[in-house]
């Protein structure tokens, strides 16, 4: 598949949150996934533009090497939005200002409204913004004097009495100039678990019509249509397209994309996935190094691989390999494995 970056797929654009892009599924940020080689990945199956990981101004500030390697796009990249973290306005505007100064050419700029995680929440960023609302409205307004279109990603806010809900919330990013809210149906506390509530996200959706991305649960052409219909404009996929990638293209069929080439077939052959595998090894190892790329072939290969039978012999070979040259070697004979599984089911 080397080569034939996203076969196919061009078809009519249409505009979301200031961005002109060919369709309305997006990769959602995802720390620790959404590195270079895997936006690339999903490119590659047709995604319409995808997140960064979420990127810490403080570290920018503090010129950290890792943070600052975080800002690195691949070639051959679609539409990319380089999502920030701050826990104030000023720390947020340093930070942005030095992401761009690099020349990286990122096409909108995320505030991450969302994160639970207690080391984020602690330096009052992430969901704690979704309790300061004065805050979150000025970093929306003093980021969009950077000129690109400013895409916060919030959550559920169940209402304390005092604060806004969800929609209250919302509406002031929006009328601070954001151009995209992200909303991701779950709670901060809830986290990562139970449901997320479909029925609040296009609540805010109809209200702010044009405006609202969905998150949460979308793991399916049907969530997705759910969504579009509730009038989100567009969605953004997560975990759902970590233990499915081929979710992509058939999400895009669904919608009645002319996706255009037989690779994607669905189900896609054993031999489009084998492909798509070893170009990922390809760019995970030439972009991030053999380490990264060791940990997330482990996590990805079974998305990858997802349903095929006899795939378990090669999950099992796969998660093992202890060095670079046995999982080369892996990908490489990726055939003998299934035949192998099959054989042994
Ligand atoms: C491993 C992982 C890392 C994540 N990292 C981020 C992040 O950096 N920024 C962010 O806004 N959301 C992050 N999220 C949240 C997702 O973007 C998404 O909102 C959430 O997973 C809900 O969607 P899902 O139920 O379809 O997985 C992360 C989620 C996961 C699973």
């Amino acid at each position: 598949m080397t080569g034939s970056l996203r076969p196919g797929m061009e078809g009519p654009s249409f505009i979301v949150g200031g961005l002109e892009l060919s369709n309305p599924i997006m990769m959602a940020p995802m720390a620790g996934v959404t590195l270079p080689a895997v936006r690339r990945m999903f490119w590659r199956l047709g995604a319409g533009l995808a997140h960064t990981e979420m990127v810490s101004c403080a570290g920018l500030t503090r010129k950290n090497r890792k943070t600052t390697e975080m800002l690195f796009r691949a070639p051959g990249e679609g539409p990319l939005v380089l999502q920030l973290f701050a826990g104030d306005s000023d720390t947020l505007m340093r930070g942005a200002e030095i992401a761009l100064s690099l020349g990286v050419p990122f096409d909108a700029l995320g505030i991450n409204m969302a994160c639970p995680m207690p080391k984020v929440l602690k330096k009052g960023a992430g969901a704690r913004l979704l309790s300061r609302l004065d805050l979150a409205v000025d970093m929306v307004r003093r980021l969009n004097r950077l000129g690109l279109p400013v895409w916060p990603k919030i959550r559920k806010i169940v209402p304390d009495g005092s604060g806004p809900d969800t929609l209250e919330f919302a509406s002031a990013l929006v009328e601070a100039g954001a151009a995209n809210v992200g909303v991701h149906g779950r709670t901060a506390s809830q986290r990562y678990e139970g449901t997320s509530d479909f029925d609040e996200v296009r609540r805010v959706a109809r209200a702010l019509p044009g405006v609202i991305s969905a998150s949460g649960d979308i793991s399916g052409p049907e969530d997705v249509s759910k969504a579009l219909a509730g009038g989100c404009v567009s969605v953004f996929l997560a975990r759902g397209g970590v233990t499915d990638p081929f979710v992509l293209p058939r999400i895009l069929s669904h919608l009645g994309y002319n996706i255009g080439d037989s690779v994607y077939d669905d189900p896609p052959s054993i031999e489009t996935r084998a492909a798509l595998f070893s170009d990922l090894a390809e760019d995970l190892s030439t972009f991030h190094g053999e380490r990264v790329a060791m940990v997330l072939l482990k996590r990805l290969m079974s998305g990858v691989f997802r349903g095929v039978p006899g795939c378990s012999s090669y999950r099992r070979a796969i998660a093992s390999a202890s060095d670079w040259g046995t999982m080369c070697a892996h990908i490489r004979d990726w055939r003998q494995f299934f035949e192998r599984g099959i054989k042994d089911e």
